[in-house]
């Protein structure tokens, strides 16, 4: 059993919060991106994180953030990590994470070989990566599209940091992605919804379960 790690991104209301702790979930996503069908206001995540049990850590998804953003968001919202979803350089990554204080998370798409050698360049600056899909082009949002890409890019692949996989995840396939790359921890958001924005419970509790109960490939 791998006893996979899992974020459940794109909460918008208390019984998601509920939710994702019942099934074991350890990370709760919370996104800033107006265009996004999950985006909250400060207000609505600072209501949503303060009913986050401990052991759930809290994670704020943001793309190419002003500094105002992050004083406005971090001030209110009680917070674990910052999630880079945007074209943010390794300057400006270590610069938040100096700044904000926070662990931060950088998600780097993957469509090709072309896309690895940037994963070892945002190893050297941020706490966690984040190995999602490329958006396709002209796509409104950078992620949460329900897109995989090919898993066999990034199977055996060495890593120097923690990382997530994300991308086009299921309760059907994750099972399957953990065994193919060894990723201890995984990221959902369009996998486990019923409607674009709307989180499903059983859903997400299937999709815990099979992420925990997945064979992983012996870590070395
Ligand atoms: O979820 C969103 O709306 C979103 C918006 C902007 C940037 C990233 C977003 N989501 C992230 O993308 C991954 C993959 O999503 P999916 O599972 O393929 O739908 C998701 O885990 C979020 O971290």
């Amino acid at each position: 059993m791998a006893d996979t790690r899992v974020k459940i991104c794109g909460l918008t209301r208390p019984e998601d919060v509920a939710a994702v702790a019942a099934a074991g979930a350890r990370y709760a996503g919370f996104v800033f991106f107006p265009k996004s069908p999950r985006n909250l206001s400060v207000a609505a995540a600072r209501d949503l994180a303060l009913l986050a049990p401990v052991g759930l850590a809290k994670v704020a998804l943001v793309v190419n953030p002003t500094d105002d953003l992050l004083d406005e968001i971090t001030r209110a919202v009680p917070l674990d990590m910052i999630q880079l979803h945007g074209s943010e350089s390794p300057e400006r990554v270590a610069e938040v994470r100096a700044r904000w204080g926070l662990p931060v998370m950088k998600a780097v798409g993957v469509a090709g070989a072309e896309d690895l050698d940037r994963l070892t360049v945002y190893q050297q600056v941020a706490d966690q990566i984040l190995v999602d899909a490329k958006p396709p082009k002209g796509a409104d949002l950078p992620g949460g599209n329900g897109l995989a890409f090919d898993w066999r890019l990034i199977a055996g692949r060495r890593w120097s940091r923690p990382w997530m996989l994300a991308g086009g995840l299921t309760p059907d396939n994750v099972a399957r992605a953990v065994a193919m790359t060894g990723a201890a921890q995984v990221d959902v958001s369009s996998g486990v919804e019923s409607a674009p924005g709307v989180k499903d419970a059983a859903m997400i509790a299937r999709f815990v379960a099979a992420a925990m109960e997945a064979e992983a490939p012996p870590r070395l």
